[in-house]
């Protein structure tokens, strides 16, 4: 579901109108949806896709991680799913520990900047920007402090 990102990011730049036609245009993108589990080595299950050309995680591996090293594994996991060369645009929450939705709360783990630049270093992938946008009010359904973007190239294996 997009729309919580999508949202955080009109908030963020004051254009909601632009952010609803990229949602729009993005939706009518997608052709599948498929079922996915960081945690594993074959994070697709049984499906296999042609390796991409980018792959967009947002506020996923934190929450779907207890520690950077299921992090760590996490991203190599789905950096099989991209083509060497490839580009991976993720964005990640820093310094939470929790965040909730309606009436449930769940753990997040907790990443400073320098802890996902290394996990992305050690996993294969040469981070090309990052911008890390500071919270700018208090929020009542998360404790974390910053939203970091970038972009990383998967490196050709060695
Ligand atoms: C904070 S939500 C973010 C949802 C959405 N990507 C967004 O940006 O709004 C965290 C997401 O991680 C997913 N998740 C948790 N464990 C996972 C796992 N092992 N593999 C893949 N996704 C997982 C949850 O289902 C949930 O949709």
């Amino acid at each position: 579901d997009w729309t919580p990102v999508v949202k955080y990011v009109c908030e963020l730049e004051g254009d909601r109108e632009k952010w609803a036609e990229k949602e729009e245009k993005l939706r009518n993108k997608v052709k599948q949806v498929l079922k996915c589990d960081v945690s594993k080595s074959s994070v697709l299950g049984p499906v296999s896709l042609p390796q991409a050309d980018c792959l967009l995680s947002t506020l996923c591996l934190e929450a779907a991680c207890k520690d950077l090293t299921s992090y760590r594994a996490a991203l190599k996991n789905i950096s099989s799913l991209l083509k060497p060369g490839g580009h991976l645009v993720m964005m990640t929450v820093l310094k939470e520990t929790y965040y909730i939705v309606g009436q449930k709360r769940f753990s997040c783990l907790y990443l400073e900047k320098e802890s996902v630049v290394e996990a992305l270093s050690e996993a294969g992938f040469e981070v090309q920007c990052v911008t890390v946008m500071p919270k700018r009010s208090e929020s009542t359904f998360s404790d974390f402090e910053a939203v970091q973007s970038l972009v990383a190239c998967k490196q050709p294996a060695e």
